[in-house]
């Protein structure tokens, strides 16, 4: 599998943000015009690929889901083959992803089974979305796949292993974007303006009371805000603040009660600071929820083979776009153990490649057992 690494290293030095993977795309067109082709059948769409696999007796389409984006993280791995673009990064393992898609399109395009496979190569999973377009396509509804699964690598479990569980698997997801406008000035007359980085920094504070106060203990829900700007120089009171962050819910109903706690305190924070507040929820993905018959199918096989190992897991608040194709097609994703020290979104994240080679033998071996009748 020595060529998956090497893919799996030139894909980690090209990362590219949502909608803009035009290297990327360009490399994995490349790599799967050079499979044969007999089987093949290529379609593109803005920057994402899909690739049928006509099978040999065709009754349905199984879909196998990669996605394609980094991050816009400065890599600190010191890897000799680390990103060669500024303030990017695969740091979420689409490196690994699109490898394993390609090693199984390769296996595929030599051995096909009874059923045609659809390889879908989705753009923008870390924002702004590129599952629920694509799944509108034209493209996709042409072939739609009769079930889907993918994968997410997860640093925290060791390699040889797959965590995975029925039902909800990754929360709701929203973005947060508030911009505060009040009046700037001089940084020794405060009782001249309304400073908003003042008010940012309250408004970031009773966000956090939300969870503490509004959401269930027995239920869970998060608030990340990621990054905040405002102000322009050390000695003038900033006019303009703005917090970029992200509301991760286990339910639709806990997602439109954060909400509604948070318009209530941003206007809470406009009469307080006598200042203009704009929220923005940017995008929103819909919860990765396991169909139940077909993960309990795939977690009984894979305990049967010798080389993995399978954990049950908790639900996890990281959010998917898969969600939105689990959501019109029976499937499931799972994770993935590259035993990594540094976290996703980390920017020393380093997973462990030989993940790639068991994440494929044992997909070869699941994907043939679902698309075969004998
Ligand atoms: C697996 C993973 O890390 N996914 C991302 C998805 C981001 C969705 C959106 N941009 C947001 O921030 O809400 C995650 O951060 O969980």
């Amino acid at each position: 599998m020595d060529y998956l690494i090497k893919i799996r290293r030139d894909l980690h030095q090209i990362p590219e943000l949502g909608f803009q993977e035009f290297k990327t795309q360009a490399y994995l067109l490349d790599y799967i015009r050079s499979l044969p082709q007999e089987r093949l059948s290529i379609k593109t769409w803005k920057t994402g690929i899909f690739v049928k696999v006509h099978g040999m007796n065709p009754s349905k389409i199984i879909g196998y889901r990669t996605d394609m984006d980094g991050l816009p993280i400065t890599e600190e791995t010191g890897l000799p083959f680390a990103s060669v673009h500024q303030e990017r990064m695969h740091a979420c393992g689409h490196d690994l992803h699109m490898s394993i898609a390609l090693g199984l399109l390769t296996h595929f395009s030599q051995n096909p089974i009874d059923d045609d496979l659809l390889f879908v190569f989705q753009p923008a999973e870390e924002g702004p979305g590129g599952a629920d377009p694509m799944l509108k396509s034209e493209e996709m509804r042409e072939w739609m796949p009769d079930m889907i699964i993918a994968l997410h690598i997860a640093p925290e479990y060791p390699v040889g292993t797959i965590a995975i569980k029925e039902g909800l698997l990754f929360a709701n997801t929203s973005e947060l974007f508030i911009d505060l406008k009040g009046k700037g000035g001089h940084a020794a007359y405060p009782h001249q303006t309304n400073d908003m980085v003042i008010a940012a920094c309250t408004l970031v504070n009773q966000l956090q009371t939300i969870i503490a106060r509004n959401i269930d203990p027995l239920d869970s829900a998060v608030i990340t805000v990621g990054k905040i700007s405002g102000g322009t120089v050390q000695n003038i009171i900033a006019e303009h603040a703005r917090l970029e962050g992200t509301i991760r819910t286990l339910s639709e109903e806990s997602m439109q009660k954060v909400k509604h706690r948070i318009e209530a305190l941003v206007k809470g924070i406009e009469i307080g600071f006598e200042c203009e507040a704009t929220i923005d929820y940017g995008s929103m993905y819909h919860q990765v929820y396991n169909n139940e018959e077909l993960t309990k199918e795939f977690m009984d096989f894979s305990r049967r083979l010798a080389d993995v190992q399978v954990i049950e897991c908790k639900e996890a608040m990281t959010g998917e776009d898969f969600g939105y194709m689990l959501k019109e097609i029976p499937g499931f994703m799972f994770w993935l153990g590259v035993h990594s020290p540094y976290g996703l979104h980390h920017a020393k994240l380093n997973p462990d490649e030989r993940a790639i080679e068991v994440a494929v033998n044992m997909l070869k071996k699941y994907l043939s057992f679902k698309g075969n009748r004998s």
